[in-house]
């Protein structure tokens, strides 16, 4: 049986064949967009021309690392097609992201494309989003007001999320963009839109991991081969 990592890779071939000479690419974060990154690499050195803007630090230093040509978002601010991983999705391409912290760049480049095409292993695809915490990004100021901001406009839709501060060790996790992140552990989110909606309610979130309406296919790899998820 494949493990998991070559599911991932399997998923993210299925997702380079879609990449034609010229692109504009939206380029992820995390393990699966890892292994899309270093195939693409690939491809760049047998000529393949492509330009990719990064969603994180960590897949910019990558890119470079493995001479994949990169621009930021403000040089070519329209893409057309983001490839992204995600932590949770479900029969509607409505996802759960931010495992790897760069939900924020990753919807604002998400957003900035055409298309969304999300690459995961099919462990990733459930009925029912919500046991992967959802990630939420807030300011760092006034943080405990927003924790109970949060938990307000949770409860009044019936849900009540333990919240934790994503630490590194000892200390705060801080995202690319300089904020921190809290997890949110709901269980079920019956109403994903509505979630979206309070949580950007709440002036210090930033922005959260549920991303609605942005992923137009999914490529799904399991150990009975790939498949593919539409809109
Ligand atoms: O949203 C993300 C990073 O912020 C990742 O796409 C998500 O966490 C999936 O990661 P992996 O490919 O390692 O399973």
């Amino acid at each position: 049986m494949a493990d998991m990592q070559e599911l991932k890779r399997q998923a993210a071939k299925a997702a380079l064949d879609r990449v034609e000479d010229g692109m504009r690419l939206g380029i992820g974060t995390g393990s699966t967009a890892e292994a899309f990154i270093r195939l693409l690499a690939e491809r760049v050195e047998g000529g393949l021309g492509i330009v990719g803007v990064t969603t994180s630090e960590r897949s910019e230093a990558l890119c470079r690392e493995l001479g994949v040509p990169t621009a930021t978002l403000e040089a070519v601010p329209q893409l057309d097609v983001a490839i992204d991983g995600a932590d949770e999705l479900d029969g509607r391409l409505r996802l759960i992201k931010g495992g790897g912290g760069a939900l924020l760049r990753e919807k604002i480049v998400a957003a900035a494309s055409d298309r969304m095409l999300v690459i995961a292993d099919a462990s990733k695809q459930v009925e029912t989003l919500g046991d992967f915490p959802l990630p939420i990004e807030i300011n760092g100021f006034g943080l405990i007001a927003t924790f109970l901001a949060i938990q307000k406009a949770s409860r009044a839709l019936g849900l009540d999320p333990d919240l934790t501060l994503r630490r590194v060790g000892e200390e705060p996790f801080i995202t690319d963009s300089g904020h921190l992140i809290l997890d949110a552990a709901y269980g079920r989110i019956e109403d994903p839109e509505a979630l979206s909606a309070a949580l950007h309610s709440v002036p210090g979130v930033v922005e959260h991991g549920l991303f609605l309406g942005l992923a137009t296919e999914a490529i799904l790899a399991s150990a009975d081969g790939v498949s593919i998820l539409k809109a």
